[in-house]
């Protein structure tokens, strides 16, 4: 390549993994795989070295990649932040070694340690109280975060008495388990919301929220894996490790200490495929030399230490051929384009599908017909098309163009401003949605029919028997139709009669949740029943008194609002109630303890040794009552670990006593 050339290649890749960088630290929506992305990082770096004259200062490959954003204040870090260089072949780990020993001889050791698949954080604690954390941001200073931080359960607010300093740094990875990512990217699709593609990004969105609250219903969890001190405690890393631990600190148990690269290699060789046991994401091996005097001589380059390295394990991809894509239209109307393949064994099973996410997801890729397509499965990820095979296209291949009609009922797709995904907005006369939403309704988690699973809502569809939720509740004058139709016996129709019946009896919060209104999930169905009590109440609720109910925001507000303006939703409503369903939260019963409290109101907030439902139990059973915002009409703010700031300011603002959950026990005479 000539000078010229190299010089406008140096350009377009510093601009194109800026942009990447920009996607993946900031947005926590990266576009492409860290594969592709360290290939074109290390494309990057080969020009470099054969132009050093072309190096900028403001090279992707002399920074650390990340950002920081105007959302927080602004930290600069005593020690700076940096990256790790990183490799994904065993040769240049050997590379590696030989530096090292070339550098300081044969005489050091190694400690590897799983390389957590999160975000790092460095944590400030003054006389064992945390007082901060901070993001990585641009290496040299980051964003503080420390409210979010304090609602993560492993790490310490205050340390036990012990042997640690007064003043120092910890630092660690910050993720989310693949379970509690499943559950919530589940509830994030439930509730209409784009899905997170990893945990990582998951976890990297979940910091940079303004809302600790919203924070605090995420579990995140972290291990921490670097000591700075001003003065020197120990002379090795591992040292370290052991002593952080008995300070209370989370340290994973996986770290060994190596004697030579051979070592290092069988241990990374263990982990290529125990890695998927772990019930969080990893996504390498951090070799780090053990000895601190040792890693001073070698020293840092400009964006990582020269006496660590990470060796990344590939997410295995192969290739395939794509053979059409499809639409699936669900309950909400959101239309997802699914792309069908060539089947094709990856990573323990047979891919035939993969997602494409929305319509932005097939531009990106510039998907044509016929296509090859790069396929990723990483951990428990659903296969995802990476990229495409450019040369392997076929001559005259058309573009993919996205559907502008639904591919069921033929209405024009609508898209909500802001949005990514494609609507079908006849809810009243589309299959997939009508079945969908009284699939919804009687499933498991919602109002729990028995005998009357999906695939019989869908035949009782079909033959023209139900079309909304009432119809359901009106099968029982049909029972002799029911009778005649094949596959269904007596036994089975009775069954199912018997179970709608008995849904009858399911609470009012079952029964909003299970009327599908978009953005109303289990939880805020819960909140909202119990605020107003009543449908009518909740139906005549303004925008900003939904507003004003606790964790409900702006967003659902909006949709409860539409939901109950359409006629049809609330001529719904009608016949349910007509037909006996529960639209009017039970007030529970309860058996009064003691007095004790009588006359007197709490919020709880934060967390506990006990659960905030048993703490409110104990209120309400000593004659005390749970008022739902903090006001002048409080007496006691119980508070608990990791209470959100803003309640503790309103609280300390009006001057409402705040009171430790002992202190409440206290007031009943327990201790
Ligand atoms: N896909 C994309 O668009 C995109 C964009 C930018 C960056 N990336 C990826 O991010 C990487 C660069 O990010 P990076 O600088 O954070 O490097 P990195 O993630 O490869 O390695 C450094 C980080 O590893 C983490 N880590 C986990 N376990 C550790 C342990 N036991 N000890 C020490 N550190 C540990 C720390 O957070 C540390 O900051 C690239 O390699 C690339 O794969 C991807
Ligand atoms: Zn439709």
């Amino acid at each position: 390549m000539s000078f010229e050339e190299a010089k406008k290649r140096i350009a377009a890749l510093s601009a194109e993994l800026k942009e990447h960088s920009y996607r993946y630290y900031v947005l926590a929506m990266p576009s492409i795989s860290d594969f592709e992305f360290d290939k074109l990082l290390e494309e990057l770096v080969a020009l470099e070295t054969q132009y050093p004259e072309l190096i900028d200062p403001d090279s992707p490959t002399q920074n650390v990649g990340g950002f920081i954003t105007k959302e927080f204040q602004t930290v600069k870090h005593r020690w700076p932040m940096l990256s790790l260089g990183n490799t994904y072949n065993e040769q240049e780990l050997v590379d590696f070694d030989q530096r090292i020993k070339k550098a300081i001889g044969d005489n050091f050791e190694y400690v590897c340690e799983l390389k957590f698949d999160g975000l790092s954080m460095s944590l400030t604690y003054d006389k064992g109280h945390l007082v901060r954390a901070v993001t990585r941001g641009d290496g040299t200073q980051g964003d503080e975060v420390t409210t979010n931080v304090k609602t993560i359960r492993s790490i310490p607010k205050r340390l036990h008495e012990g042997d640690y300093p007064d003043d120092f740094e910890i630092r660690g990875e910050v993720f989310m388990h693949l379970k509690a990512f499943d559950r919530l990217n589940e509830e994030r699709i439930e509730n209409g919301e784009p899905p997170y593609a990893n945990p990582r990004n998951f976890a990297s969105g979940t910091i940079k929220l303004q809302d600790s609250a919203e924070v605090a219903k995420r579990p995140l969890d972290s291990f921490m894996y670097f000591l700075y001190t001003e003065r020197r405690l120990f002379s090795t890393h591992w040292e370290s490790l052991q002593a952080v631990k008995s300070w209370g600190f989370p340290v994973n148990s996986e770290s060994r200490l190596c004697g030579n690269i051979e070592e290092v290699l069988k241990f990374i060789g263990d982990w290529e495929s125990k890695r998927f046991d772990l019930s969080y994401d990893i996504d390498g091996i951090v070799i780090k030399v053990n000895s601190y005097a040792q890693q001073e001589e070698l020293g840092f380059t400009a964006k990582s230490p020269r006496w660590a390295i990470a060796y990344k394990y590939k997410a295995q991809q192969v290739e395939t051929e794509l053979q059409s894509v499809s639409y699936q239209v669900g309950r909400t109307g959101a239309v997802t384009p699914v792309a069908n393949l060539k089947p094709i064994f990856l990573a323990g099973t047979t891919v035939k599908r993969a997602t494409l996410h929305n319509a932005n997801e097939i531009i990106r890729l510039d998907l044509h017909e016929g296509d090859w397509v790069y396929v990723e499965k990483g951990g428990e990820i659903i296969p995802k098309i990476i990229s495409v095979n450019l040369e392997k296209r076929k001559p005259g291949a058309a573009p993919i163009k996205y559907i502008t009609n639904c591919p069921v009922c033929g209405t024009a797709l609508e898209r909500k401003e802001g949005e990514a995904a494609f609507y079908c907005p006849n809810d009243e006369g589309c299959a997939p949605q009508i079945v969908g939403k009284m699939q919804h309704f009687t499933g498991r988690k919602v109002m729990n029919i028995d005998g009357l699973g999906d695939e019989t809502i869908e035949t009782l569809y079909e033959k023209g028997f139900i079309c909304h939720i009432s119809d359901i509740y009106d099968l029982h004058t049909k029972a002799d139709q029911l009778k005649t139709m094949e596959r269904f016996g007596e036994k089975s129709i009775n069954n199912m009669l018997d179970g709608i019946e008995k849904s009858k009896q399911q609470p009012f919060e079952k029964v909003l949740f299970g009327l599908g209104i978009r953005y109303v999930g289990a939880t805020v169905a819960k909140k909202l029943a119990m605020y107003f009590k009543t449908i009518d109440a909740l139906m005549a609720a303004s925008f900003d008194e939904l507003n004003a109910v606790e964790e409900i925001g702006e967003r659902i507000a909006k949709s409860v609002i539409e939901y109950f303006t359409d006629p049809q939703h609330r001529a719904e409503i009608e016949k349910l109630q007509a037909q006996g369903l529960q639209f009017t939260a039970e007030e529970k019963e309860v058996v009064l303890a003691s007095d004790k409290l009588s006359g007197k109101t709490f919020i709880i907030s934060g967390t506990f040794a006990k659960s905030r439902d048993e703490l409110k139990d104990i209120i309400e059973q000593n004659g005390g009552k749970i008022l739902s915002s903090i006001s002048a009409k409080l007496d006691y703010l119980v508070a608990g670990d990791n209470m959100g700031p803003a309640k503790l300011e309103k609280a300390t603002k009006l001057n409402i006593p705040i009171i430790s959950d002992e202190e409440l026990m206290g007031m009943l005479g327990h201790d």
